[in-house]
């Protein structure tokens, strides 16, 4: 039973090894046994609050906590780790205070200087759009809030005058990193244009402080660090496991344990049915989506929950961050167990398949018009493809003899709607293909189908398309036989990239009901597949569907970059609404992204391996590994060629394919490969017009192809962009690639 209560704060860096293996042995001996003479906690000085204390935790280096009294044992706020004369300095600098509108607990660092003057521009009134600007300046606030209002908040009175007065919108990213962090992520909600009451409702701020009177300054303290709000920041030390490793994973692993009360909400709350959680990228959906994983299975252990997404490699990286989060949460190995199983979606039609034995034959026949066939392979579908219009496609037209138009129509229209002959495709409505078959033209087409299905057969072949509707027509026939569905609970991650026969198959894993499934997406991200929306499938979402737009990942420069990719296109989401990038905003700041037009691939290659050269240096003295670097380009050829080019300069980098990434040495993979993944730094090689957007040849069948083909190269550089947390470089040679924000002048 420990004898002291520890509340930690969220950890602002990775600190060194050692440091961490002592700073660990600190907090548990003072959980123990505060009085160990070992720890050496000494009250300061000329502190601004007397409950503040410092501790040994080497001869170089103390920590920094507050000391209250709590109402049957001691507990220690721990505040972080510094060198020895900065601890004693930041120790005398910094206060524990109860927020007087909220009830909300909070840590200041209070400077010795005297509160610089409240600046001259202080609107009493929200600013009317037309009048004139205050004399003496010429910009206007840009907040809309008085002073007065957002006191009323709770935002301490310096803070609110400075933010009411801001007149740009990075003062106002400025003021919010430096304040209290719930009072900064309020500040940037505002100045995103959410509306006052929605952001005290997101931070839990609606309800009236309840300190129940009597209580003492510490006991009230210790309730306010179990606000909502407060728990952005500041965790009850439960065990010591936690404690490691929270201390171990530094601000990896924040994620764990100091969510958002908007991400907490989405995770724990119920819904009468599909729920669709949308954001940009680094906003936490996966963060909510494995959250809400581990307390579904925890609330209900005999639960079937599948936690699934596109590709195999993000499958594998969920299943590793749920048992991060909770190593006790069960991951089911196979179907119809309890517990999460957690699989790509082609793997999960695999199982199901392979689960049914014998009795897939009614399916296949429903969806291929055949009950017999062994499989024992996966089609080569541009091979297949190609065969299948050599032997069949005599009458088909030039503009239709393309792979890319022949897969797509198959997998959009032919086999969701289970077609097994020709009337079948005669009939059958096309919305949205973008492209008119007349008679003649559909039955060229069915004929090539036919070549493609015969050969396949033969073959003894199945493609994934078929594949996922062939499970979803079984598990149908089995539920109108009255089988059960294989899950409970399905969680979807990437849904913006599934096909449509991706979602057939994931309304048929589940039964309609609450909480049946959770959908994960950001249209901005679509990069494989084509535009689909939730009702044709038969998935309502209306009325649940809601955005995050924190970025936690990256820094506000590196936003402004990737959202400026994006800018020139139009994109329309799962529910047929034009999707924007409003309101989606960074809570931190860092350097500029880094520009390196060059003049040869060879010029590139150096200013690759200098660029690298210099983080490898900066990771080292952070404390971070140098897997934490990565280069990311458009395709396997690039990368072969970064790692033989930088080899040439002596810098060793490892390629990254399907596996995990490796340690030991910065990393290079695709960007459809860096999906789903996050890097300190990140170097986009090869950003030039001669491979981004690469040609289309295979989409000119149709224009609308075409137009969204050049969507998904967009969307692909957006991607690769937000994969940095901290610096962002790119680099071209030659001309840059259209797609960048006007910086692509020619080297
Ligand atoms: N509440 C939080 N506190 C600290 N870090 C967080 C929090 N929420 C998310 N993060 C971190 O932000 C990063 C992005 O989170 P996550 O991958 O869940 O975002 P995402 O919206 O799924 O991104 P993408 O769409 O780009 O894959 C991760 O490093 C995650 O750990």
């Amino acid at each position: 039973m420990p004898s002291s209560t520890l509340i930690m704060g969220k950890p602002v860096t990775k600190l060194a090894k050692d440091l961490r293996r002592d700073t660990y042995a600190f907090l548990e001996k003072l959980t123990e046994n505060d009085a160990s003479p070992g720890l050496h906690i000494e009250p300061i000085t000329n502190a601004k609050d007397p409950r503040v204390r410092t501790g040994r935790v080497t001869q170089q280096y103390r920590a920094v906590l507050f000391r209250l009294d709590g109402p049957s044992q001691p507990a220690y706020v721990f505040i972080g780790v510094w060198n020895h004369d900065d601890a004693i300095e930041r120790a005398q600098k910094t206060v524990l205070k109860v927020n007087p509108v909220n009830g909300v607990s909070e840590v200041h660092v209070v400077d010795a200087a005297p509160a610089e003057p409240v600046p001259a521009i202080r609107p009493e009134q929200p600013p009317v759009a037309g009048t004139a600007p205050t004399p003496g300046s010429d910009a206007h606030p840009v907040l809309g809030y008085t002073t007065a209002e957002l006191q009323d908040l709770g935002f301490d009175p310096l803070l609110a005058a400075r933010a009411a007065a801001a007149t740009s919108d990075d003062e106002l990213l400025q003021l919010a990193a430096d304040a209290v962090e719930w009072q900064g992520l309020a500040l940037l909600d505002l100045s995103a244009g959410t509306p006052l009451p929605e952001v005290k409702a997101k931070l839990g701020l609606d309800l009236p402080p309840t300190a129940p009177t009597g209580q003492s300054a510490d006991e009230q303290a210790l309730r306010g660090f179990e606000h909502p709000a407060a728990k952005i920041s500041y965790t009850f030390i439960e065990d010591n496991d936690e404690l490691r490793r929270i201390i171990e994973e530094g601000t990896f692993g924040a994620w764990r344990v100091f969510l958002h009360p908007e991400q907490r909400a989405y995770a724990e709350r119920s819904y009468r049915g599909a729920f669709r959680l949308t954001g940009g990228a680094g906003t936490g959906k996966t963060v909510v989506l494995v959250h809400r994983a581990a307390i579904l299975a925890n609330r209900s252990p005999a639960a079937r929950l599948l936690l699934t997404t596109f590709t195999t490699n993000l499958a594998a990286e969920l299943s590793r961050s749920l048992h991060q989060l909770d190593p006790e949460v069960a991951q089911a190995q196979s179907l119809g167990d309890p517990g999460v199983f957690v699989a790509g979606l082609d793997a999960v039609a695999s199982s199901v398949i392979k689960t049914a034995g014998a009795e897939i034959g009614a399916a296949r026949s429903a969806v291929l018009g055949n009950e017999t066939g062994g499989v024992t392979k996966r089609t080569d579908r541009i091979a297949a493809w190609k065969d299948a219009i050599d032997a069949g496609g005599g009458n088909l037209p030039t503009s239709l003899r393309s792979v890319a138009f022949l897969d797509a129509e198959y997998g959009a229209v032919i086999l969701p709607h289970r077609i097994v002959d020709l009337t079948g495709y005669l009939r059958v409505r096309r919305p949205g293909r973008g492209i008119r078959l007349s008679r003649g033209e559909r039955t060229a087409v069915w004929h090539v189908v036919e070549s493609y299905r015969l050969s396949a057969r033969a073959a003894g072949s199945i493609d994934f398309a078929e594949a996922a509707t062939i499970a979803a027509a079984h598990l149908d026939l089995d539920a109108a036989k009255g089988g059960s569905r294989p899950f409970n609970h399905v969680l979807i991650d990437e849904a913006q990239d599934l096909s449509p026969t991706h979602w057939q198959l994931s309304r048929a894993l589940v039964d309609q009901g609450p909480d049946d499934l959770f959908i994960a997406e950001d249209t901005h991200q679509r990069i494989y597949g084509r535009r689909v929306t939730l009702k044709q499938f038969g998935i309502g979402v209306q009325g649940r569907s809601r955005r995050l737009a924190l970025n936690y990942r990256t820094t506000a420069q590196n936003l402004r970059f990737a959202l400026q990719v994006l800018a020139p296109g139009s994109f329309t989401d799962l529910e047929e609404e034009t999707e924007s990038s409003a309101g989606y905003r960074s809570a931190r700041g860092g350097p500029d992204v880094t520009l390196r037009p060059t003049a040869s691939i060879s010029a590139e290659l150096d200013a690759a391996a200098e660029q690298i050269r210099s983080w490898l240096k900066q990771a080292e003295a952070d404390h971070q590994p140098p897997e934490s670097i990565a280069v990311l380009v458009r395709d396997r050829l690039d990368r072969d060629r970064v790692v033989a080019g930088l080899a040439e300069r002596g810098i060793t980098i490892r390629s990254v394919d399907r596996e995990a990434v490796p340690s030991g040495s910065p990393v290079t993979m695709t960007m459809h490969r860096a999906k789903g993944t996050e890097f300190l730094y990140v170097l986009l090689f090869g950003v030039s017009a001669a491979s981004l957007p690469r040609g289309f040849t295979e989409y000119e069948y149709s224009d609308d192809e075409v137009a969204d083909a050049l969507l998904r190269e967009r969307s692909l550089l957006y991607v690769a962009a937000t994969r940095a947390r901290d610096q962002l470089a790119v680099s071209w040679s030659r001309d840059a690639s259209p797609l960048l924000p006007d910086c692509g002048t020619t080297a």
